[in-house]
């Protein structure tokens, strides 16, 4: 799948501003970006729900078709199931809208409520249903008709740890598969640790591309300290060093060519206790940091 240059305005607002964008056969791809980025509103380029004002979706090498789209797996922004449906006929419901026949609807829409473990509630109206439970059934109802595509929009948000577990897993299985896998997340922990290649979105352009190495080339370590008593500023005279980010009591920082860390050190002692100090490789939170506020 290929998004080529592509934009879209609404009105005054420019949500697309010539955006590239790619996910490969087999490749597990994290659309990341700040709110309004125009993460959800390329997803529905790509399938199709709104027409680009212009720039290209291309599926195999060819503009997406109709077809093409029943195809594709999708996990809309704005959750759409039937509140009254029970879930199990829900999936079956859906996997057959997708051209599936009854058996295999049924087959598959049993696997999706066991592997996402939905079985408690396989005959559980929607409505029923806890949110992330919810959250569950609408990720089988992406999954059911074995698309040949996913386009996810902020799947993990709202499962638990085990739900993130199990759909981490899911994801690279389907790209194992071969299916190019697209999603958005702001968990970028999460998107660190399960994509083969990262895009980062600012207003309606790509900024930056690549798996988090190619990401991190060009940009030195950075020191972490966690001095629990420094003020904000605390480290603002120390030559070469500037702060990229501050988690609670922890400060990261990235260094110039030839700072001196110690110097980061005396100016954190100088704070009281420092119960962490260790120069680390940018996690993707750094460099999307970087990047977006560039
Ligand atoms: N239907 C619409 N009508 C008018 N403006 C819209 C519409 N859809 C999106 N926008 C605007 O386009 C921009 C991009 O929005 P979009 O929802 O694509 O961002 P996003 O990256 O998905 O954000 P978030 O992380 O908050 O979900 C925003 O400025 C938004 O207000």
């Amino acid at each position: 799948m290929l998004v080529t240059a592509v934009s879209k305005r609404f009105g005054p607002v420019t949500a697309l501003d010539r955006l590239d964008l790619r996910a490969d056969p087999g490749e597990l791809v994290g659309f990341v970006g700040g709110n309004g980025a125009g993460k959800t509103t390329a997803m529905r380029v790509v399938l199709g729900i709104l027409r680009p004002d212009s720039g290209a979706v291309t599926w195999g090498g060819a503009p997406v078709t109709p077809a093409d789209r029943v195809r594709f797996g999708y996990l809309p922004e704005e959750r759409g199931l039937y509140p009254r449906m029970r879930v199990l006929d829900h999936l079956v419901y859906l996997a057959e809208l997708h051209g599936a026949d009854v058996d295999t609807a049924h087959r598959a829409a049993e696997d999706w409520v066991a592997r996402l473990g939905l079985r408690p509630h396989r005959g559980t109206e929607v409505q029923r249903l806890s949110l992330g439970t919810q959250q569950r059934v609408q990720l089988a109802a992406a999954l059911v008709h074995d698309p040949v595509l996913l386009v996810l929009d902020e799947p993990f948000s709202g499962l638990d740890p085990a739900a993130v577990d199990v759909l981490a897993d899911v994801l690279r299985e389907r790209a194992a598969a071969g299916v190019p896998v697209l999603f958005s997340s702001h968990q970028l922990d999460l998107v660190e640790r399960v994509c083969d290649r990262v895009v980062i979105a600012r207003a309606g352009r790509a900024v930056a591309a690549g798996t988090v190495p190619q990401l991190r080339a060009g940009s030195g370590e950075v020191l972490v300290v966690d001095a629990p008593g420094a003020r904000p500023g605390w480290a603002d005279g120390v030559p070469g060093a500037r702060v990229t980010g501050v988690e609670g009591t922890r400060t990261v920082l990235a260094l110039a060519e030839g700072a001196d860390e110690q110097l980061v050190l005396a100016a954190a002692l100088a704070t009281g206790p420092v119960r962490e100090f260790r120069l680390a490789r940018p996690a993707l939170v750094d460099l999307y940091r970087e990047v977006v506020d560039r």
